[in-house]
C-alpha cells in the first residue's frame, strides 16, 4: 500500500505547489508542517488536542522509541498509532540525526553505527536493515533511511565520505524495505553544502526509485542562505510526483522560503521547544511571554490570533503561569505555537490554491521582520 502524492496546482511564479498525500491512515494535504513527537507524544499535548490544532500527520523518532520503550513492546501494544492514540500518519525519523547528535561515543563503519544510549550507556548497533525493520515494527506510515548526517561546518572530503556512505546505505534500506507492506520508505539526500555532492546524492537516490526524499543535513547550523541554495541544487533533480521533505526545518520565515523552492513537507521541534521556553511565535516576530514587560500586559500573546490561547488568556496571565512553575503555562504556549504554524501552512495552501502565494509571502515576511 504504502503512499500515493499527487500534485494538485502547481504555483505560476514559484515552485510552490499543492499537493495530496495519501497515506494507510489519512490524507495529508501539502505543503504541510509536522509537529513533532519524538517519543509518542507531541509534548503536553492531547492527541484530540493536535488533530483539534489542525494537524494531520506528526513525526516520532525510531531512536529515541527504540530504546525506551523498546521497538518490540510497542509491536506488542498494536503499534505506535494504537499505543500513543493517534490514528493519523505517523513518520518516524530514523535516528540518523539522532545518532549523531545525541548519542555519546558512538563508532561508524560501513556496516552501521555503534553508539551508547544516552539514556543508560547501554551499547547498540543500528544498521540501515535494522533501522527499516524496526520502524515496520512501530507501524510507521513513513520510514526514514539510516543516513550519515555530516555536521556543519564540514570539510568537502568528509562530507563526500558521509555522502557517499548515506548511498551505499539507502540502497541497502531499501532492499531490506518489505515495498508491499504498509510503511513507505523515504530516501534521505545528503551532500553538505557542495554542490555536486548534492546533485550527485539526489541523483543516486532518485535512480534507487524511493517514495519520497527527505532533504537532509540542513538547518544544522548553515547560514539560511545555505540552506535556499542547497534546495535549488537538489529540487529540480527530484520527480515532479514525488513528496519533497525538508528535515528538521522550519521557522515561519524558512516554511515560505522552503515552499517557493518546491518543498512539501516540513518538521521542526521550535513550536514546542520555544513554547517550553516560554516563547511564542507572533505576527511580528517572536515574543519572550516570560520576560518582565509581560507581566502587565493584559492583551493577547498575539493579537489577531485565533487560537485557544489568545481567545481567552492574557500575556499577563501565561507570564505568571511561567513564572510560577504552572504547567498550564507551557500547555498555552504550545497550543499557540503549534496553531500559528500549523494555521500558516493552512493559509499557505490557500494561497496557492488561490495564485496569490507570492503576495502572501512577501506580506508575511515584511510583517514578520519589522523591528
Ligand atoms: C533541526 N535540524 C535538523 N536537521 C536535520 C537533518 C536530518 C534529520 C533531522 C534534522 N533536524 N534526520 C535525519 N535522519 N537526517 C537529516
Amino acid at each position: 500500500m504504502g503512499i500515493l502524492f499527487e500534485v494538485l496546482k502547481q504555483d505560476s511564479r514559484t515552485r510552490a505547489r499543492l499537493g495530496r498525500l495519501t497515506t494507510p491512515h489519512g490524507v495529508v494535504e501539502t505543503p504541510v508542517f509536522m509537529p513533532v513527537g519524538t517519543q509518542a507524544t507531541v509534548k503536553t499535548m492531547t492527541p484530540e488536542e493536535v488533530r483539534d490544532l489542525g494537524a494531520r500527520i506528526i513525526l516520532s523518532n525510531t531512536y529515541h522509541l527504540y530504546l525506551r520503550p523498546g521497538h518490540e513492546l510497542v509491536r506488542e501494544a498494536g503499534g505506535l498509532h494504537r499505543f500513543m492514540h493517534w490514528n493519523g500518519p505517523i513518520l518516524t525519523d530514523s535516528g540518523g540525526f539522532q545518532v549523531f547528535s545525541l548519542a555519546p561515543l558512538r563508532k561508524l563503519s560501513d556496516e552501521g553505527v555503534e553508539f551508547r544510549s544516552h539514556i543508560d550507556g547501554s551499547r547498540h548497533f543500528f544498521t540501515p536493515e535494522k533501522v527499516v525493520a524496526v520502524q515496520e515494527a512501530l507501524g510507521s506510515d513513513i520510514a526514514m533511511v539510516l543516513d550519515e548526517c555530516a555536521p556543519y561546518p564540514c570539510s568537502y572530503k568528509d562530507a563526500r565520505t558521509a555522502t557517499e556512505r548515506t548511498t551505499r546505505w539507502a540502497a541497502r534500506a531499501r532492499a531490506a524495505w518489505n515495498s508491499d507492506g504498509a510503511t513507505a520508505l523515504f530516501g534521505i539526500i545528503q551532500g553538505s553544502v557542495y554542490r555536486d555532492l548534492r546533485e550527485e546524492s539526489t541523483r543516486a537516490l532518485v535512480d534507487l526509485d524511493f517514495p519520497g526524499y527527505g532533504i537532509g543535513g540542513l538547518s544544522v547550523g548553515e547560514p539560511k542562505p545555505l540552506m535556499y541554495e542547497a534546495l535549488e541544487w537538489v529540487i529540480p533533480l527530484i520527480p515532479e510526483d514525488r513528496p519533497r521533505y525538508l528535515m528538521g526545518v522550519g521557522s515561519p520565515d524558512c516554511l515560505f522560503e522552503g515552499i517557493a523552492r518546491g518543498v512539501d513537507m516540513f518538521d521542526c521541534v521550535l513550536p514546542t521547544r520555544m513554547a517550553r521556553h516560554g516563547a511564542v511565535f507572533t505576527h511580528t516576530g517572536r515574543l519572550v511571554v516570560r520576560n518582565a514587560p509581560n507581566a502587565r500586559d493584559f492583551g493577547p500573546l498575539d493579537p489577531g490570533c485565533t487560537c485557544y490561547t489568545c481567545r481567552h488568556f492574557s500575556r499577563a496571565y501565561v507570564h505568571h503561569l511561567l513564572r510560577a512553575g504552572e504547567v498550564l503555562g507551557i500547555r498555552l504556549t504550545t497550543i499557540h505555537n503549534l496553531h500559528f504554524l500549523l494555521d500558516l501552512a493552512r493559509r499557505i495552501r490557500e494561497a496557492i490554491a488561490e495564485d496569490r502565494f507570492h503576495s502572501l509571502k512577501e506580506q508575511f515576511l515584511a510583517a514578520c521582520l519589522t523591528p
